[in-house]
């Protein structure tokens, strides 16, 4: 039989779908102009840059080109009515932009905790800023927002940034607190900065649309973008945060090296602390890479030592069976059964963040007590490796550099548009600007009912920790 009577036409394969039931809602992103509507437009330089081809279909993206934060769809066309289908505003080069470059003079500052990729975030919008647009006015804010207002700045151009693509942290440093508003506001106006790029996580974010309110309360021609960062993964509406990868690169290297020490040892525990304030992306991601864990606890599912269900009776029958077990615990877990003081449960760093007891150093001896309780005399060790600082402390691997690449300058083409208020960043692998407001606000838990926890479970075999009488 031939392979075109095997095989209907490829047409006859394709059904179609009409989806006229579809709403979808476009995000509206703040601009420049809706305070200060007379701004006068110009040609984006682009358009006389030797090195790109703007006369060629599709170079600049136009208002009306969106990205839909949905993308799976029931082709049988039952479409919930009640939720609207959200769309965003695609990111790129727009033929007018707002700002004249002559006139522009942009801060970049890094608040909160480090992250791979930082300095790679900062040395783009730097050569971006000058390559593409032609802007000769950029300063770094020292030590994060406290240094708008303390701080002396740093002159920034594309020899000093030359190569700090290849250093961890931020050169420009970064702090937690010291956020006031009133005197951060004062001093983007009297420095005269009208650009302002702001990268952080959640509680930057929070910061950063306070900054945008205050700035259109005071109608000052400044536009404000945040480029998100965390290490842990944790802020919603975006695929992933940059630096995650590497992150969960780097704790390849602990999960590892705890299992060579638990198996060469009789009844050897390799427990590995990862980061993960508020949720477990990095123990997750780490442990379905590495396929030697044996228990993955994380912040999204609640776990207890004793009794029938626990930690302590599946750890016993793994090292019975296998002689050896690794536990990978993110620093968020665990944090309602560890004892602490009631002083201890008040407090919290700068920014306001409750500040945790070490459930790794916890659960290294709650382990020996069991076990010297429950099995005395016979051979048994942990050994904890807590490589916290060591994921993040590190150059960002090609993967995130490449993609804080691309961020700065979706940043720089968003602002030169004259958009405010927002935050660029990867939504089904295209970049889209999105409301900051939105972005401040929305988290991103790990779903301990989707597949890929359940696909956690199901390698390790760990319990599900349900169990209640
Ligand atoms: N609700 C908020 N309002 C204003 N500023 C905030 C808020 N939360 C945090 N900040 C400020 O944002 C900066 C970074 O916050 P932090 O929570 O430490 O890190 P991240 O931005 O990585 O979550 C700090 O300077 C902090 O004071
Ligand atoms: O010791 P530091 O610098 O406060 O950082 C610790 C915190 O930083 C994080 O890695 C990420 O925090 P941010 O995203 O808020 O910067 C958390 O996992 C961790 O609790
Ligand atoms: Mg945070």
């Amino acid at each position: 039989m031939s392979s075109s009577a095997m095989n209907p036409p490829i047409q006859d394969q394709l059904q179609t779908l009409t989806i006229s039931p579809l709403t979808v809602t476009l995000k509206r992103l703040p601009h420049i102009t809706d305070d200060l509507p007379n701004l006068q437009t110009q040609t984006n330089p682009l358009q006389s840059n030797s090195f790109y081809h703007p006369c060629d279909d599709g170079f600049y993206i136009s208002h009306s080109d969106v990205i839909l934060r949905q993308i799976v769809f029931d082709f049988s066309g039952n479409f919930p009515s009640s939720s609207p289908h959200l769309a965003y505003h695609r990111a790129g080069p727009r033929k007018e932009i707002f700002f004249d470059p002559k006139q522009v003079c942009a801060a970049i500052v890094t608040c909160g905790g480090l992250c791979p990729g930082l300095n790679t975030v900062i040395r783009e919008l730097v050569v971006g800023l000058w390559e593409l647009y032609g802007v000769r006015e950029i300063f770094g804010i020292k030590a994060g927002y406290r240094g708008f207002y303390s701080g002396d700045l740093i002159r920034l151009d594309p020899k000093l940034v030359h190569n700090w693509h290849k250093r961890g942290g931020t050169v420009l440093e970064t702090s937690r607190g010291g956020f006031d508003l009133q005197k951060i506001v004062d001093a983007i106006q009297n420095r005269r900065f009208n650009q302002v790029y702001i990268i952080g996580g959640d509680g930057t974010l929070r910061g950063a649309v306070k900054i945008f309110n205050e700035i259109q309360r005071r109608k000052l021609n400044v536009a404000v973008v945040g480029i998100p960062k965390t290490v842990d993964n944790d802020v919603g509406i975006i695929d992933r945060s940059f630096g995650f990868q590497t992150a969960v690169e780097m704790a390849q290297e602990a999960i590892s090296a705890a299992h060579v020490e638990a198996e060469s040892a009789p009844n050897g525990i390799g427990l590995v602390k990862l980061m993960g304030r508020h949720s477990g992306h990095i123990a997750l991601d780490a442990t379905l890479s590495s396929c030697d864990v044996d228990c993955c606890l994380i912040p999204e599912n609640k776990f207890y030592l004793e009794g029938k269900g626990g930690l302590f009776e599946f750890l016993g029958i793994r090292l019975k069976e296998h002689g050896h077990a690794v536990v990978v615990v993110a620093e968020g877990a665990g944090q309602d059964i560890i004892p602490r003081s009631d002083s201890e449960k008040q407090k919290t760093d700068e920014s306001g963040n409750p500040v945790f007891l070490d459930v790794g150093v916890w659960l290294n001896s709650e382990l020996k007590r069991w076990w010297e309780r429950d099995h005395k005399g016979e051979l048994f060790t942990v050994k904890y490796i807590d490589p916290t600082y060591m994921i993040r402390a590190v150059t960002a691997n090609a993967t995130d550099n490449l993609y804080c690449t691309l961020l700065a300058h979706s940043a720089i083409h968003g602002i030169m548009a004259g958009y405010t208020g927002f935050v660029t960043g990867p939504i089904n692998g295209n970049y889209a600007y999105i409301p900051m407001e939105d972005v401040a606000q929305a988290k991103s838990p790990v779903g301990t009912k989707d597949h890929k926890w359940a696909w956690v479970r199901s390698i390790t075999a760990q319990p599900d920790f349900q169990f209640t009488t």
